[in-house]
Protein backbone atom coordinates (compact mmCIF):
# COMPACT_ATOMS: atom_id res chain seq x y z
CA UNK A 1 0.00 0.00 0.00
CA UNK A 2 1.42 3.27 -0.88
CA UNK A 3 -0.63 5.33 0.87
CA UNK A 4 -0.19 5.90 4.84
CA UNK A 5 -1.94 3.42 7.02
CA UNK A 6 -5.30 4.64 9.04
CA UNK A 7 -5.00 4.55 12.85
CA UNK A 8 -7.78 3.29 15.21
CA UNK A 9 -8.17 4.05 18.49
CA UNK A 10 -9.91 1.43 21.28
CA UNK A 11 -10.42 2.79 24.35
CA UNK A 12 -11.73 -0.47 26.66
CA UNK A 13 -10.89 -1.00 29.89
CA UNK A 14 -12.22 -4.88 30.32
CA UNK A 15 -8.61 -6.89 29.22
CA UNK A 16 -11.26 -9.35 28.09
CA UNK A 17 -12.80 -7.47 25.87
CA UNK A 18 -10.12 -5.79 24.58
CA UNK A 19 -8.46 -9.32 24.06
CA UNK A 20 -11.85 -10.15 21.91
CA UNK A 21 -11.38 -6.75 20.07
CA UNK A 22 -7.75 -7.64 19.59
CA UNK A 23 -8.72 -10.75 18.02
CA UNK A 24 -11.87 -9.40 16.06
CA UNK A 25 -8.83 -6.40 14.76
CA UNK A 26 -6.61 -9.17 13.32
CA UNK A 27 -9.46 -11.02 11.52
CA UNK A 28 -11.64 -7.68 9.87
CA UNK A 29 -8.69 -5.05 9.58
CA UNK A 30 -6.08 -5.77 7.22
CA UNK A 31 -3.06 -4.68 8.54
CA UNK A 32 -1.46 -3.46 5.42
CA UNK A 33 -3.59 -0.81 5.79
CA UNK A 34 -4.77 -0.03 9.42
CA UNK A 35 -3.00 0.77 12.68
CA UNK A 36 -4.54 0.28 16.01
CA UNK A 37 -4.10 1.51 19.25
CA UNK A 38 -5.66 0.01 22.28
CA UNK A 39 -5.72 1.68 25.49
CA UNK A 40 -7.37 1.02 29.04
CA UNK A 41 -8.20 4.75 29.97
CA UNK A 42 -8.98 8.38 29.21
CA UNK A 43 -5.75 9.72 30.40
CA UNK A 44 -4.08 7.36 27.65
CA UNK A 45 -6.42 7.94 25.04
CA UNK A 46 -5.96 11.81 25.41
CA UNK A 47 -2.51 11.43 25.16
CA UNK A 48 -2.57 9.41 22.07
CA UNK A 49 -5.05 11.30 20.44
CA UNK A 50 -2.76 14.58 21.36
CA UNK A 51 0.15 12.80 19.32
CA UNK A 52 -1.58 10.70 16.50
CA UNK A 53 -4.26 11.71 13.51
CA UNK A 54 -7.18 9.43 14.13
CA UNK A 55 -9.53 7.79 11.30
CA UNK A 56 -12.35 6.32 14.02
CA UNK A 57 -12.45 5.52 17.39
CA UNK A 58 -14.30 2.69 19.25
CA UNK A 59 -14.74 3.95 22.86
CA UNK A 60 -15.88 2.69 25.89
CA UNK A 61 -18.79 4.73 27.48
CA UNK A 62 -17.80 4.22 31.10
CA UNK A 63 -13.95 4.16 31.63
CA UNK A 64 -12.76 4.11 35.71
CA UNK A 65 -11.41 7.67 34.68
CA UNK A 66 -14.06 8.74 32.79
CA UNK A 67 -17.26 7.05 33.85
CA UNK A 68 -19.69 9.56 32.30
CA UNK A 69 -18.79 8.63 28.59
CA UNK A 70 -16.26 12.20 28.66
CA UNK A 71 -13.83 9.67 26.34
CA UNK A 72 -16.74 9.89 23.76
CA UNK A 73 -17.41 13.72 24.24
CA UNK A 74 -13.37 14.02 23.66
CA UNK A 75 -13.29 11.49 20.24
CA UNK A 76 -16.08 13.60 19.25
CA UNK A 77 -14.34 16.85 19.93
CA UNK A 78 -11.53 16.27 17.86
CA UNK A 79 -13.60 15.46 14.94
CA UNK A 80 -13.04 11.70 15.20
CA UNK A 81 -15.93 9.28 13.68
CA UNK A 82 -16.75 7.64 17.21
CA UNK A 83 -18.39 3.84 17.52
CA UNK A 84 -19.44 3.58 21.05
CA UNK A 85 -19.54 0.34 23.15
CA UNK A 86 -21.78 0.25 26.02
CA UNK A 87 -22.44 -2.17 28.90
CA UNK A 88 -25.94 -1.25 28.83
CA UNK A 89 -29.08 -0.41 26.80
CA UNK A 90 -31.41 2.27 28.13
CA UNK A 91 -34.05 4.72 25.65
CA UNK A 92 -32.23 7.32 27.08
CA UNK A 93 -29.10 6.69 26.71
CA UNK A 94 -29.37 5.85 22.94
CA UNK A 95 -31.04 8.89 22.95
CA UNK A 96 -28.34 10.98 24.63
CA UNK A 97 -25.39 9.25 22.04
CA UNK A 98 -27.42 9.38 19.12
CA UNK A 99 -27.66 13.43 19.51
CA UNK A 100 -24.08 13.37 20.00
CA UNK A 101 -23.39 12.44 16.69
CA UNK A 102 -21.79 9.10 17.26
CA UNK A 103 -21.47 6.88 14.28
CA UNK A 104 -22.99 4.22 16.15
CA UNK A 105 -23.54 1.92 19.52
CA UNK A 106 -22.85 -1.46 20.34
CA UNK A 107 -24.00 -3.28 23.60
CA UNK A 108 -21.24 -5.47 24.47
CA UNK A 109 -23.16 -8.71 24.73
CA UNK A 110 -21.60 -11.02 22.49
CA UNK A 111 -18.67 -11.49 20.19
CA UNK A 112 -20.86 -10.07 17.22
CA UNK A 113 -21.17 -6.99 18.54
CA UNK A 114 -17.54 -6.47 18.65
CA UNK A 115 -17.30 -8.01 14.82
CA UNK A 116 -19.71 -5.77 14.07
CA UNK A 117 -18.09 -2.80 15.58
CA UNK A 118 -14.85 -3.57 14.03
CA UNK A 119 -16.50 -4.47 10.45
CA UNK A 120 -17.80 -0.81 10.60
CA UNK A 121 -14.09 0.75 10.88
CA UNK A 122 -13.76 -0.90 7.77
CA UNK A 123 -17.27 0.27 5.97
CA UNK A 124 -16.60 3.68 7.13
CA UNK A 125 -13.12 3.59 5.08
CA UNK A 126 -14.90 2.33 2.01
CA UNK A 127 -18.21 4.94 2.02
CA UNK A 128 -15.51 7.37 1.78
CA UNK A 129 -15.00 6.89 -1.56
CA UNK A 130 -18.89 6.88 -2.35
CA UNK A 131 -21.02 9.60 -3.61
CA UNK A 132 -24.71 9.81 -2.01
CA UNK A 133 -27.72 12.14 -3.72
CA UNK A 134 -30.32 13.54 -1.26
CA UNK A 135 -33.05 14.37 -3.78
CA UNK A 136 -35.12 16.46 -0.82
CA UNK A 137 -36.89 19.77 -1.13
CA UNK A 138 -37.35 20.72 2.61
CA UNK A 139 -34.20 22.04 3.54
CA UNK A 140 -34.31 21.07 7.24
CA UNK A 141 -35.12 17.10 6.01
CA UNK A 142 -32.49 17.39 3.58
CA UNK A 143 -29.66 18.63 6.14
CA UNK A 144 -30.91 15.83 8.75
CA UNK A 145 -29.78 13.00 6.16
CA UNK A 146 -27.17 14.43 4.76
CA UNK A 147 -26.27 14.77 8.25
CA UNK A 148 -26.53 11.21 9.06
CA UNK A 149 -24.97 10.27 5.93
CA UNK A 150 -21.61 12.49 6.90
CA UNK A 151 -21.33 11.10 10.43
CA UNK A 152 -20.87 7.57 7.77
CA UNK A 153 -18.48 9.77 5.76
CA UNK A 154 -20.33 9.38 2.66
CA UNK A 155 -19.67 12.46 -0.02
CA UNK A 156 -23.13 13.65 -0.12
CA UNK A 157 -24.22 15.35 -2.98
CA UNK A 158 -27.66 17.63 -2.55
CA UNK A 159 -30.32 18.34 -5.23
CA UNK A 160 -34.10 19.83 -4.37
CA UNK A 161 -36.14 18.13 -6.94
CA UNK A 162 -35.71 15.42 -9.05
CA UNK A 163 -34.84 17.72 -12.47
CA UNK A 164 -32.03 18.86 -10.26
CA UNK A 165 -30.94 15.68 -9.12
CA UNK A 166 -30.68 14.51 -13.20
CA UNK A 167 -28.64 17.06 -14.03
CA UNK A 168 -26.17 16.25 -11.07
CA UNK A 169 -26.12 12.65 -12.14
CA UNK A 170 -25.30 13.46 -15.79
CA UNK A 171 -22.60 14.97 -14.05
CA UNK A 172 -21.33 12.61 -11.40
CA UNK A 173 -22.25 9.01 -13.02
CA UNK A 174 -19.86 7.40 -10.12
CA UNK A 175 -22.70 8.59 -7.41
CA UNK A 176 -23.61 4.71 -5.82
CA UNK A 177 -27.08 5.85 -4.20
CA UNK A 178 -29.88 8.17 -4.88
CA UNK A 179 -32.01 8.72 -1.51
CA UNK A 180 -35.53 10.80 -2.93
CA UNK A 181 -38.35 12.10 -1.30
CA UNK A 182 -41.50 11.71 -3.29
CA UNK A 183 -42.87 15.40 -3.11
CA UNK A 184 -40.69 18.45 -4.99
CA UNK A 185 -41.60 20.73 -7.12
CA UNK A 186 -40.62 20.19 -10.93
CA UNK A 187 -40.13 16.45 -10.88
CA UNK A 188 -41.34 14.37 -8.18
CA UNK A 189 -40.05 11.23 -7.01
CA UNK A 190 -41.59 8.67 -8.88
CA UNK A 191 -40.37 10.22 -12.02
CA UNK A 192 -37.14 10.70 -10.99
CA UNK A 193 -36.89 6.83 -10.65
CA UNK A 194 -38.18 6.12 -13.66
CA UNK A 195 -36.15 8.53 -15.84
CA UNK A 196 -32.95 7.30 -13.70
CA UNK A 197 -33.82 3.72 -14.35
CA UNK A 198 -33.71 4.33 -18.13
CA UNK A 199 -29.82 5.11 -17.71
CA UNK A 200 -28.71 2.70 -14.57
CA UNK A 201 -30.08 -0.83 -13.18
CA UNK A 202 -30.79 -1.85 -9.94
CA UNK A 203 -27.34 -3.36 -9.52
CA UNK A 204 -25.28 -0.14 -10.79
CA UNK A 205 -27.02 2.39 -8.71
CA UNK A 206 -29.27 2.20 -5.52
CA UNK A 207 -32.87 4.20 -4.95
CA UNK A 208 -33.95 4.53 -1.84
CA UNK A 209 -37.50 6.27 -1.46
CA UNK A 210 -38.68 8.08 0.95
CA UNK A 211 -42.24 8.40 1.74
CA UNK A 212 -44.37 9.40 4.75
CA UNK A 213 -46.24 7.23 7.27
CA UNK A 214 -49.92 8.59 5.85
CA UNK A 215 -49.40 7.75 2.64
CA UNK A 216 -47.81 4.16 3.28
CA UNK A 217 -49.06 3.12 -0.46
CA UNK A 218 -45.84 5.31 -1.77
CA UNK A 219 -43.83 2.80 -0.79
CA UNK A 220 -44.58 -0.04 -2.85
CA UNK A 221 -45.10 2.40 -5.50
CA UNK A 222 -41.71 3.32 -5.62
CA UNK A 223 -40.29 -0.11 -5.38
CA UNK A 224 -43.14 -0.93 -8.60
CA UNK A 225 -41.15 2.26 -10.71
CA UNK A 226 -37.70 0.58 -9.77
CA UNK A 227 -36.56 1.69 -6.35
CA UNK A 228 -34.15 -0.81 -4.23
CA UNK A 229 -35.67 -0.24 -1.23
CA UNK A 230 -38.17 2.61 0.78
CA UNK A 231 -38.06 4.34 4.22
CA UNK A 232 -41.44 5.80 6.06
CA UNK A 233 -40.55 9.19 7.26
CA UNK A 234 -40.20 10.18 10.07
CA UNK A 235 -37.11 7.47 10.69
CA UNK A 236 -34.77 6.38 13.28
CA UNK A 237 -31.14 7.32 12.80
CA UNK A 238 -30.16 3.52 12.48
CA UNK A 239 -32.98 2.46 10.17
CA UNK A 240 -31.50 4.62 7.70
CA UNK A 241 -27.55 3.82 8.38
CA UNK A 242 -29.39 -0.01 8.34
CA UNK A 243 -31.17 0.69 4.60
CA UNK A 244 -27.98 1.97 3.09
CA UNK A 245 -25.86 -0.27 4.47
CA UNK A 246 -27.62 -3.19 3.18
CA UNK A 247 -28.22 -1.64 -0.21
CA UNK A 248 -24.69 -0.81 -1.11
CA UNK A 249 -23.80 -3.67 0.33
CA UNK A 250 -25.82 -5.80 -2.40
CA UNK A 251 -24.29 -3.78 -5.38
CA UNK A 252 -21.15 -4.51 -3.86
CA UNK A 253 -21.54 -8.18 -3.48
CA UNK A 254 -23.24 -8.41 -7.43
CA UNK A 255 -20.32 -5.84 -8.47
CA UNK A 256 -17.51 -8.97 -6.87
CA UNK A 257 -19.84 -11.82 -8.85
CA UNK A 258 -19.58 -9.88 -12.31
CA UNK A 259 -16.09 -9.43 -11.75
CA UNK A 260 -15.15 -12.91 -10.31
CA UNK A 261 -16.95 -13.96 -13.42
CA UNK A 262 -15.47 -11.53 -15.85
CA UNK A 263 -11.70 -11.99 -14.91
CA UNK A 264 -9.21 -14.68 -14.79
CA UNK A 265 -8.33 -15.73 -10.83
CA UNK A 266 -4.74 -15.94 -11.36
CA UNK A 267 -3.19 -12.80 -13.43
CA UNK A 268 -6.91 -10.62 -12.38
CA UNK A 269 -7.23 -9.44 -16.12
CA UNK A 270 -10.55 -9.98 -17.72
CA UNK A 271 -10.73 -13.43 -18.81
CA UNK A 272 -11.99 -15.01 -22.57
CA UNK A 273 -15.74 -14.44 -21.75
CA UNK A 274 -14.92 -11.17 -21.08
CA UNK A 275 -13.14 -10.45 -24.21
CA UNK A 276 -15.83 -11.87 -26.96
CA UNK A 277 -18.54 -10.35 -24.58
CA UNK A 278 -17.73 -6.80 -24.08
CA UNK A 279 -14.24 -6.84 -26.82
CA UNK A 280 -17.29 -8.70 -29.44
CA UNK A 281 -19.32 -5.94 -28.74
CA UNK A 282 -17.02 -3.24 -29.38
CA UNK A 283 -15.74 -4.94 -32.38
CA UNK A 284 -19.66 -4.65 -33.92
CA UNK A 285 -19.74 -1.43 -32.66
CA UNK A 286 -16.94 -0.04 -33.77
CA UNK A 287 -17.27 2.87 -36.42
CA UNK A 288 -16.68 0.55 -40.23
CA UNK A 289 -14.16 3.70 -41.17
CA UNK A 290 -11.89 3.63 -38.24
CA UNK A 291 -9.38 0.76 -38.06
CA UNK A 292 -8.97 -1.88 -35.61
CA UNK A 293 -6.35 -4.16 -34.48
CA UNK A 294 -5.61 -7.30 -32.57
CA UNK A 295 -3.15 -8.63 -30.61
CA UNK A 296 -2.31 -12.25 -29.58
CA UNK A 297 0.10 -12.99 -27.58
CA UNK A 298 2.22 -16.47 -25.77
CA UNK A 299 5.20 -16.85 -23.98
CA UNK A 300 7.89 -18.56 -25.54
CA UNK A 301 8.75 -22.14 -24.40
CA UNK A 302 6.34 -21.55 -21.07
CA UNK A 303 6.66 -25.35 -20.87
CA UNK A 304 10.49 -25.17 -20.32
CA UNK A 305 10.26 -22.76 -17.86
CA UNK A 306 7.77 -24.51 -15.60
CA UNK A 307 9.84 -27.32 -15.69
CA UNK A 308 13.29 -25.48 -15.03
CA UNK A 309 11.67 -23.17 -12.43
CA UNK A 310 8.53 -25.13 -11.46
CA UNK A 311 4.52 -24.62 -11.80
CA UNK A 312 4.57 -21.89 -8.80
CA UNK A 313 7.13 -19.57 -10.76
CA UNK A 314 5.15 -20.37 -14.46
CA UNK A 315 2.63 -18.94 -12.53
CA UNK A 316 4.45 -15.95 -10.93
CA UNK A 317 5.42 -15.52 -14.31
CA UNK A 318 1.66 -15.39 -15.78
CA UNK A 319 1.08 -12.23 -13.12
CA UNK A 320 4.18 -10.74 -13.76
CA UNK A 321 2.83 -10.35 -17.50
CA UNK A 322 -0.40 -9.36 -16.91
CA UNK A 323 1.10 -5.95 -14.41
CA UNK A 324 3.47 -5.46 -18.02
CA UNK A 325 -0.02 -5.69 -19.51
CA UNK A 326 -1.89 -3.65 -17.63
CA UNK A 327 0.71 -0.87 -17.21
CA UNK A 328 1.77 -1.07 -21.21
CA UNK A 329 -2.43 -0.86 -22.26
CA UNK A 330 -4.09 0.73 -19.48
CA UNK A 331 -6.29 2.41 -22.62
CA UNK A 332 -7.49 -1.17 -24.53
CA UNK A 333 -9.14 -4.32 -23.35
CA UNK A 334 -6.47 -6.91 -22.10
CA UNK A 335 -7.53 -10.60 -21.53
CA UNK A 336 -5.94 -13.75 -20.89
CA UNK A 337 -7.11 -15.84 -23.29
CA UNK A 338 -6.16 -19.29 -20.90
CA UNK A 339 -3.19 -20.62 -20.38
CA UNK A 340 -0.26 -18.60 -20.70
CA UNK A 341 -1.77 -16.90 -23.98
CA UNK A 342 -2.92 -13.35 -24.08
CA UNK A 343 -5.08 -11.01 -26.08
CA UNK A 344 -5.03 -7.09 -26.75
CA UNK A 345 -8.04 -5.00 -28.67
CA UNK A 346 -6.68 -1.84 -29.98
CA UNK A 347 -9.83 -0.15 -31.65
CA UNK A 348 -8.48 3.22 -33.43
CA UNK A 349 -4.94 1.62 -34.26
CA UNK A 350 -3.56 1.26 -37.67
CA UNK A 351 -1.81 -1.80 -38.64
CA UNK A 352 1.83 0.11 -37.84
CA UNK A 353 0.80 1.88 -34.90
CA UNK A 354 -0.27 -1.72 -33.32
CA UNK A 355 2.44 -3.24 -34.47
CA UNK A 356 5.02 -0.63 -32.85
CA UNK A 357 3.54 -0.80 -29.43
CA UNK A 358 3.28 -4.56 -29.83
CA UNK A 359 7.29 -4.38 -30.63
CA UNK A 360 7.91 -1.93 -27.72
CA UNK A 361 6.12 -4.41 -25.87
CA UNK A 362 7.94 -7.05 -26.76
CA UNK A 363 11.21 -5.62 -25.88
CA UNK A 364 10.14 -4.09 -22.31
CA UNK A 365 8.82 -7.87 -21.52
CA UNK A 366 11.93 -9.58 -22.68
CA UNK A 367 14.11 -6.78 -20.55
CA UNK A 368 12.41 -6.61 -17.30
CA UNK A 369 12.58 -9.86 -15.80
CA UNK A 370 11.41 -10.59 -12.57
CA UNK A 371 12.82 -11.77 -8.95
CA UNK A 372 12.63 -15.85 -8.12
CA UNK A 373 13.78 -14.99 -4.92
CA UNK A 374 17.46 -14.35 -5.57
CA UNK A 375 17.45 -15.09 -8.68
CA UNK A 376 16.64 -13.14 -11.52
CA UNK A 377 14.71 -14.25 -14.58
CA UNK A 378 13.73 -13.82 -17.92
CA UNK A 379 11.67 -14.81 -20.68
CA UNK A 380 10.52 -13.43 -24.33
CA UNK A 381 7.01 -13.66 -25.99
CA UNK A 382 5.63 -14.17 -29.57
CA UNK A 383 3.24 -11.65 -30.66
CA UNK A 384 0.67 -11.75 -33.77
CA UNK A 385 -0.94 -8.35 -34.70
CA UNK A 386 -3.34 -7.47 -37.10
CA UNK A 387 -5.56 -4.80 -38.10
CA UNK A 388 -7.76 -6.75 -41.33
CA UNK A 389 -11.01 -6.99 -39.92
CA UNK A 390 -12.92 -9.83 -40.39
CA UNK A 391 -16.73 -10.48 -40.23
CA UNK A 392 -16.38 -10.78 -36.13
CA UNK A 393 -13.45 -10.47 -33.60
CA UNK A 394 -13.48 -14.21 -33.52
CA UNK A 395 -12.25 -14.61 -37.34
CA UNK A 396 -10.16 -11.23 -35.97
CA UNK A 397 -8.64 -13.71 -33.10
CA UNK A 398 -7.78 -16.33 -35.95
CA UNK A 399 -6.03 -14.31 -38.13
CA UNK A 400 -4.05 -12.84 -34.81
CA UNK A 401 -3.31 -16.61 -33.93
CA UNK A 402 -1.81 -17.68 -37.74
CA UNK A 403 0.39 -14.39 -37.58
CA UNK A 404 1.44 -15.75 -33.75
CA UNK A 405 2.14 -19.27 -35.31
CA UNK A 406 4.49 -17.34 -37.29
CA UNK A 407 6.28 -15.35 -34.80
CA UNK A 408 6.90 -18.75 -33.29
CA UNK A 409 7.95 -20.47 -36.53
CA UNK A 410 10.94 -17.39 -37.45
CA UNK A 411 12.32 -18.04 -34.16
CA UNK A 412 9.91 -16.42 -31.15
CA UNK A 413 11.15 -13.37 -29.41
CA UNK A 414 9.13 -12.11 -32.57
CA UNK A 415 6.35 -9.61 -33.67
CA UNK A 416 4.51 -10.40 -36.99
CA UNK A 417 1.61 -8.21 -38.37
CA UNK A 418 -0.11 -8.21 -41.87
CA UNK A 419 2.04 -6.70 -43.50
CA UNK A 420 5.10 -9.26 -42.33
CA UNK A 421 3.23 -12.42 -42.90
N1 LIG B 1 2.50 -22.35 -14.33
C1 LIG B 1 1.48 -22.41 -15.18
N2 LIG B 1 1.65 -23.02 -16.36
C2 LIG B 1 0.64 -23.08 -17.23
C3 LIG B 1 -0.62 -22.50 -16.93
N3 LIG B 1 -1.45 -22.69 -17.98
C4 LIG B 1 -0.74 -23.37 -18.90
N4 LIG B 1 0.52 -23.60 -18.47
C5 LIG B 1 1.62 -24.31 -19.11
O1 LIG B 1 2.02 -23.65 -20.29
C6 LIG B 1 2.72 -24.60 -21.10
C7 LIG B 1 2.42 -24.33 -22.56
O2 LIG B 1 3.24 -25.16 -23.29
P1 LIG B 1 3.20 -25.27 -24.85
O3 LIG B 1 1.81 -25.00 -25.36
O4 LIG B 1 3.78 -26.61 -25.19
O5 LIG B 1 4.07 -24.14 -25.40
P2 LIG B 1 5.47 -23.55 -24.97
O6 LIG B 1 6.29 -24.49 -24.15
O7 LIG B 1 5.23 -22.22 -24.38
O8 LIG B 1 6.19 -23.39 -26.35
P3 LIG B 1 5.92 -22.29 -27.46
O9 LIG B 1 4.59 -21.66 -27.22
O10 LIG B 1 5.94 -23.07 -28.74
O11 LIG B 1 7.04 -21.33 -27.37
C8 LIG B 1 2.25 -25.99 -20.64
O12 LIG B 1 3.33 -26.66 -20.07
C9 LIG B 1 1.20 -25.69 -19.59
O13 LIG B 1 1.22 -26.60 -18.53
C10 LIG B 1 -0.79 -21.86 -15.64
O14 LIG B 1 -1.85 -21.33 -15.29
N5 LIG B 1 0.29 -21.85 -14.82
Amino acid sequence: MTGKKKRVLVVEDSPIVLKIIGHMVRQELDESLYEVDFVDSMAAASQLMEEHTYFAALADLNLPDAPNGEVVDSVLAKGIPCIVLTGTYSEERRESLLKLGIVDYVVKESRFSYAYAVKLVNRLALNEFIKVLVVEDSTTARNYVKGLLEQHLFQVLEAENGLQALDIYKQHPEIRLIITDYHMPEMDGFELVREIRGQSDKTDLAIIGLSSVEKSALSAKFIKNGANDFLQKPFFPEELHCRVIHNLESIELIQALNDAANSDYLTKLYNRRYLFDVGGAQYDHAQPNKPFAVALMDIDHFKAFNDNYGHEAGDAMLVHVGQLLKESFSRFLVARMGGEEFCVLLPGLSQNQAYTLMNNFRTRFEDEGMYLGDEYIQATISIGVTSMKGDNLDSMIATADELLYRAKEVGRNFVIGDDSA
